[in-house]
């Protein structure tokens, strides 16, 4: 399923940074500005993983269905928007592994591309910030399109930019969601061990704890 892998798209929060800190700190600084008590990083986490506007309902109500009064879900969309602009990577760094891991698979000259929920205002500077975006051909963030993951279209599009069918475009990433993605595109998927999104064994077509392990597992193709 991974041979003959031609062009690779990643998943940001929860594979290629952990972004959990500054996530959290945003959630926090919103909820206190509601005179909300503040969330452990482990809720905070649990949150994660289908763009900003539900992070945002799902922080301020702390349930995964939560729908926030329309009002307060502005206010705090607000908040949450213009404080997390100036905190992108007071504390996100990539995971070990991830340096390394782009530079080998750029030097096999594989097109890399970020596909996240994460809104592109936040996803571009982030990139930019850690230094990483220099690696990436194409950047989509949640709201580049018109449907972001779990639809394929993300996928799709990354595909025809690349001038590659979907079943050579693997997908990595930490969350159902990028499985989801990767299945109605036609893409393998591989898994990343840690992360936010808790997916089970069998999930994906291969799991990997540090993505230098991809480099080995790609490298007969
Ligand atoms: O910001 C999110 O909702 C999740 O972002 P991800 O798709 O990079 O995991
Ligand atoms: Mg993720």
């Amino acid at each position: 399923m991974l041979s003959s892998i031609e062009a690779l798209a990643f998943d940001l929060d929860g594979t290629l940074v952990d972004s959990l800190p500054d996530l959290a700190a945003a959630a926090n600084a919103m909820r206190e500005h509601f005179g909300l008590a503040q969330l452990s990083a482990e809720r905070v986490a649990s949150h994660v993983g289908d763009g900003l506007a539900k992070l945002v309902h799902r922080t301020l109500t702390d349930e995964k269905d939560g729908v926030a009064e329309t009002a307060r879900w502005e206010a705090g969309l607000a908040f949450f928007a213009r404080y997390y602009r100036e905190h992108l990577a007071d504390l996100t760094r990539p995971y070990e592994g991830v340096v390394e891991a782009l530079q080998l698979l750029r030097a096999k000259r594989l097109p890399l591309a970020v596909v996240t929920n994460k809104p592109a205002a936040f996803a571009v500077p982030l990139l930019e910030q850690l230094g990483l975006a220099e690696h990436f051909s194409l950047i989509l963030g949640g709201d580049s399109l018109p449907e972001k993951k779990p639809s394929a279209l993300p996928l799709v599009h990354t595909a025809e930019v690349f001038g590659v069918s979907p079943d050579k475009l693997a997908m990595v990433g930490d969350s159902i969601n990028d499985v989801l993605s990767a299945r109605a595109a036609g893409c393998p998927v591989v898994a990343v061990s840690y992360g936010y999104g808790s997916l089970a064994d069998g999930d994906a077509d291969a799991t990997v704890g540090n993505l230098v392990e991809l480099y080995d597992l790609l490298k007969n193709t």
